[in-house]
């Protein structure tokens, strides 16, 4: 077959306390009664508990696993208590969604996910990123039968979640620069319709930011329909290349760096404002929107040192080298990283 499947979601529900009709949604949808609810330590309490006393009302056996990091054991342990006769809830921020989606895809259970935060675009898109003790990788694995996106609860999360999902759209603007390089120079395959949807969602923030606010329901809604067209984007390209370039190169690199580094939005966010500047554009607008929506822009604000910075930078092309982005083949040398890093008042 040559057709290319893309696929999306079939229901999305948004809306405030939303999570207390779990059990009525998955048995309209005529999942399986099986239940296996993934989530995490924090995400347990605000979240999991009323979606458990929802599905309990409509007759669901349920299994939780806790998971701690979106890591190939995480997956395991959910595959353990997944069948093709079950129902795989993701309930929490991206690693708790990505382990949830790609276990079930391994399982071919039904996935439902349940964004606690709007901190990132992978809630709905059918890529899962995993990483282990020295890899960064974006697995293909499916998209949810449904979301359940409870504003009230994404409202009340922490401020610098919200801030990051921001950041992470944000990144949209050199992900596409990238994309359009690798295609123009390497033949990469490429889709005009999942670009601008991407640049869409990332200019949604950027018109916005001054009245993206935490505690607001209204600014919760706006980021995580921005969140859900980028995931879209995702979803069409079949790849997460519309929303991940040279600067998630740079963030994964962090991330394999420094263990306790900042979150996955605010790290792109930084690695937008490093990349833009590379390519010569204007990096001071991306560092002013960042910093509008609340995201950190600098080195100290992300609670790295001046040292990580660097190295992450001149080791971002070594991360998925397959996907060729303005880092080339030989990245950053040092005395480059320390100078783009200066310049943008990054260190
Ligand atoms: N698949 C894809 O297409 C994409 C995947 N990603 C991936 O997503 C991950 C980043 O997601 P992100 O959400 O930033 O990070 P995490 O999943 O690590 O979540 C960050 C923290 O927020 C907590 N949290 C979440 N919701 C709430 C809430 N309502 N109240 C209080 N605390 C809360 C979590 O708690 P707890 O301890 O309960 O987990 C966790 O400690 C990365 O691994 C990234 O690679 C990002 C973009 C796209
Ligand atoms: O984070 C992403 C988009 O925001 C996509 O993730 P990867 O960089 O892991 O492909
Ligand atoms: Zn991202």
């Amino acid at each position: 077959m040559c057709a290319r499947k893309i696929q999306m979601p079939r229901e999305v529900y948004i809306g405030p306390g939303v999570v207390h009709e779990t059990g009525e949604i998955c048995s309209s949808l005529k999942l399986f009664k099986d239940i296996v609810l993934v989530t995490g330590n924090n995400t347990y309490d605000i979240a999991a508990k009323p979606t458990i006393s929802s599905l309990e009302e409509y007759d669901f056996n349920i299994d939780i696993v806790k998971v701690h990091e979106a890591s190939f054991d995480s997956v395991n342990e959910v595959k353990e208590l997944t069948t093709e006769n079950s129902t795989v809830i993701g309930i929490g921020g991206g690693k708790v969604i990505d382990v949830a989606k790609l276990a079930s895809f391994d399982e071919n259970a039904y996935f439902v996910s349940m964004p606690t935060a709007a901190s990132h675009d992978g809630m709905l898109s059918p890529q899962a990123s995993i990483k282990d003790s020295k890899k960064a990788t974006s697995v293909k694995a499916h998209a949810p039968i449904a979301v359940i996106g409870d504003s009230e609860i994404i409202a009340n999360a922490p401020p610098r979640l919200l801030s990051a999902g921001c950041a992470d759209l944000i990144s949209n603007f050199t992900a596409i620069k990238d994309w359009k390089l690798a295609h123009r120079l390497k033949h990469d395959s490429y889709s005009s319709s999942a670009a601008s949807l991407s640049l869409m969602s990332a200019k949604l923030i950027t018109d916005n930011a001054e009245n993206i606010k935490p505690g607001l329901e209204e600014s919760a809604r706006l980021v995580i329909k921005s969140l859900f067209s980028s995931g879209m984007a995702i979803s069409i390209a079949g790849s997460s290349r519309p929303a991940s370039g040279s600067e998630h190169k740079f963030s994964h690199a962090l991330d394999l760096i420094n263990e306790k580094s900042g979150l996955h939005g605010e790290q792109c966010g930084i690695g937008t404002i490093l990349m833009m500047n590379v390519y010569g554009g204007d990096w001071e607008f991306i560092r002013d929107s960042l910093k509008a929506v609340g995201a950190p822009t600098t080195a100290k604000e992300l609670g790295v040192s001046d040292d990580d910075i660097i190295e992450a930078l001149t080791l971002a092309h070594t991360i998925r080298p397959e996907r060729y982005t303005i880092l080339g083949d030989n990245g950053f040398s040092k005395d480059a990283a320390y100078e783009i890093a200066i310049k943008t008042g990054v260190i």
